[in-house]
């Protein structure tokens, strides 16, 4: 591609953000960017600031310290509804849908609702119902669903927000390793095509190690490792938190 006309992919950054809970240093000054295209595993033990950085990334939560910019704007202090039409997306692990809506109503609507039209609504969902497994349970009432199928559905939803980065805090829990690393497969595929980034909180290495271009280790609040997954996997200290004495 000519230098001149390659598009730079866009990134969404925090720098030295730092969030306190009553003396508890959730995130202490933590820096972590995710390029447009690119599927970002943060993963660490219990407690030690995934999801925190999550929130501070999508604006449920404001950082006492550090930045967030969308490429060059601001974040920092804007809303999570600002975020969220800016192209900034978050996921829950307990999956949030309307319980009364078939799953590809519930698609169709999060189509709907970020600007698409009725027909390319029906397409985009019908593709991302697909090519996350839930055909046969599209015309499903979401409330009929089990915890796995509603969660993917949650993430269907933020799929077809058309969202420039996807933020999501354990997709994959609930599903045993093979079907996690489908899905995050499918996730990433959808991210490729769109040059969508994506930040996916995990707790399980060997989930991230084969679905994600890059890691980013927590422990304590604190970055202790990131970087290609090979070179992660044999960082010392990362040893020391997933195989060492304390597990
Ligand atoms: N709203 C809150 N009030 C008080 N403490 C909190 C709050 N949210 C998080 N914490 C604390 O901040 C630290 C980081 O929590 P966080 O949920 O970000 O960790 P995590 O890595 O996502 O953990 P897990 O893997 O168990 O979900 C923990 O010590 C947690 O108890």
């Amino acid at each position: 591609m000519d230098v001149a006309t390659a598009r730079r992919p866009s990134i969404l950054r925090m720098a030295g953000g730092a969030v306190h809970f009553d003396g508890v240093k959730a995130v202490d000054g933590v820096s972590i960017e995710v390029r447009g295209g690119e599927v970002v595993g943060l993963i660490g033990p219990n407690g030690s600031g995934k999801t925190t950085t999550l929130n501070l990334l999508s604006g449920m939560l404001r950082a006492s310290a550090g930045t967030i910019h969308l490429d060059e704007v601001d974040l920092t202090r804007m809303s999570m509804r600002k975020r969220v039409r800016r192209g900034v997306v978050r996921t829950f692990q307990s999956g949030r849908v309307f319980p009364r809506l078939t799953v590809r109503e519930n698609v169709e609507a999060a189509a709907l609702g970020s600007g698409l039209g009725r027909g390319s609504a029906r397409t985009l969902s019908d593709e991302l119902i697909g090519e996350l497994g839930l055909g046969e349970v599209a015309g499903s009432r979401a409330e009929n669903l089990t915890a796995g199928r509603v969660r993917i559905t949650a993430i269907a939803r933020a799929l077809a927000c058309r969202p420039r980065f996807l933020l999501l805090d354990e997709p994959a829990a609930g599903q045993n390793e093979s079907e996690a690393v489908e899905l995050i497969r499918s996730i990433r595929g959808f991210a490729t095509d769109r040059d969508c980034g994506v930040l996916l909180v995990e707790h399980d290495m060997s989930v991230v190690m084969n679905t994600c271009d890059r890691l980013h280790v927590l422990d304590g609040g604190r970055t202790v490792a990131e970087g290609d997954p090979a070179e992660v996997r044999r960082d010392p200290r990362v040893i020391e938190i997933y195989f060492g004495k304390r597990h």
